[in-house]
C-alpha cells in the first residue's frame, strides 16, 4: 500500500500554499490577534482531575472510512458535546481528505465555551495563522510528519499566537523526539498514519513511555465506556474520540451516556 500520510502531506503543502498566495495576510493578524485563546492543555488538566478528559471530535469523512455522517452540522455537535462534559473540541478542517473546512473550525469556535483544536495537517506556518484567525486554541502536531527542525519552527509559531499545541505520537522513536523537543501535551494515535489501520495495544504499550507531567491522550478507535476505563487505568489523561460519537443519531447524548456510565463505574 502507497504510504497515505506522505500523499496527504504533499496535498496539504500544496493545499496552504495557494490559499496563502490570495490571503490578506495583515488582516487575519488583525483577527488572530483580536482573540485570546482559550487554554486547551489548562482544561483537559482541570477535567483530568475528576475523570476522563474527551476531546470529542466533530468529523465527516476520513480516508478510511469515506463518508462517517451525512448530515454534518459541527456547530451544532459542538454544542451538544459542551453539554454533554468535553473537556475540548477537535474540528477537522482539511477539505480533501476529511470534508472539512476552516469555515467549520469558525461555526464551532463561536458556538462553544469551551477549547476547540484545529485537527488538520499543519505543514506550514501560515496553518497556524489561520488556526488562530478562525478561531482555534489549539493546533495538531504530527510528529512522523516532520523533521524536528520543522517541528520547532511551527511549535514557535503556535507559541506566537497563544495557541496550545497536540503533539502526536505512534511509537515509542516518536515519543522520545516530542519529549526530547520539550512537547509537554502528548497523543499516541493508535491509526498507523502510513496504512491508517488500528492497532488497539499500541495506547497500552506506549502509555509507559510518558512521564506523569505530560498531559496523554489516547487517539482513535475509542468506542466503549470500558475503552475509556481501561485506558485511564493504563494512564491516560485523555481521550480523543470521532467516529464513535459522529455514528450516532444523537452524538451529544452519547457522549453524556459514556461519561455517565464511566463516572458510575468510579463510584
Ligand atoms: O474517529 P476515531 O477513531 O475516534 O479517531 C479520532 C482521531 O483520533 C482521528 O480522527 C485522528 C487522529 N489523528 C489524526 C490526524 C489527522 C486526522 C485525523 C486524526
Amino acid at each position: 500500500m502507497a504510504n497515505r500520510l506522505d500523499e496527504i502531506l504533499s496535498h496539504s503543502l500544496l493545499a496552504a500554499l495557494a490559499r496563502k498566495e490570495t490571503a490578506d495576510i495583515a488582516a487575519m493578524e488583525r483577527q488572530a490577534n483580536a482573540r485570546t485563546a482559550r487554554g486547551f492543555r489548562a482544561n483537559l488538566r482541570r477535567v483530568a482531575e475528576s475523570g476522563p478528559a474527551v476531546i470529542a471530535e466533530c468529523k465527516k469523512a476520513s480516508p478510511s472510512k469515506g463518508v462517517i455522517r451525512q448530515q454534518y452540522d459541527p456547530a451544532s455537535f459542538a454544542r451538544a458535546f459542551e453539554a454533554g462534559g468535553a473537556a475540548a473540541i477537535s474540528v477537522l478542517t482539511d477539505e480533501e481528505f476529511f470534508q472539512g473546512s476552516l469555515s467549520h473550525l469558525e461555526a464551532v469556535s463561536a458556538a462553544v465555551n469551551i477549547p476547540v483544536l484545529r485537527k488538520d495537517f499543519i505543514v506550514d506556518p501560515f496553518q497556524v495563522l489561520e488556526a488562530k484567525a478562525a478561531g482555534a486554541d489549539a493546533i495538531l502536531l504530527i510528529v512522523a510528519a516532520h523533521k524536528n527542525e520543522d517541528l520547532v519552527e511551527l511549535a514557535a509559531e503556535a507559541h506566537r499566537w497563544g495557541l496550545d499545541i497536540l503533539c502526536e505520537t505512534h511509537d515509542r522513536e516518536e515519543i522520545e523526539r516530542a519529549l526530547a523537543l520539550g512537547f509537554d501535551t502528548i497523543g499516541v494515535n493508535s491509526r498507523n498514519l502510513k496504512t491508517l489501520t488500528v492497532d488497539p495495544q499500541t495506547l497500552v504499550e506506549m502509555v509507559s513511555y510518558l512521564p506523569e507531567n505530560v498531559i496523554r491522550v489516547a487517539e482513535s478507535g475509542i468506542a466503549h465506556a470500558e475503552d475509556i476505563e481501561r485506558l485511564m487505568a493504563a494512564g491516560y489523561d485523555a481521550f480523543l474520540i470521532g467516529e464513535t460519537l459522529m455514528r450516532q443519531p444523537d452524538p451529544g447524548a452519547t457522549l453524556a451516556l459514556l461519561l455517565d456510565r464511566q463516572y458510575v463505574s468510579e463510584v
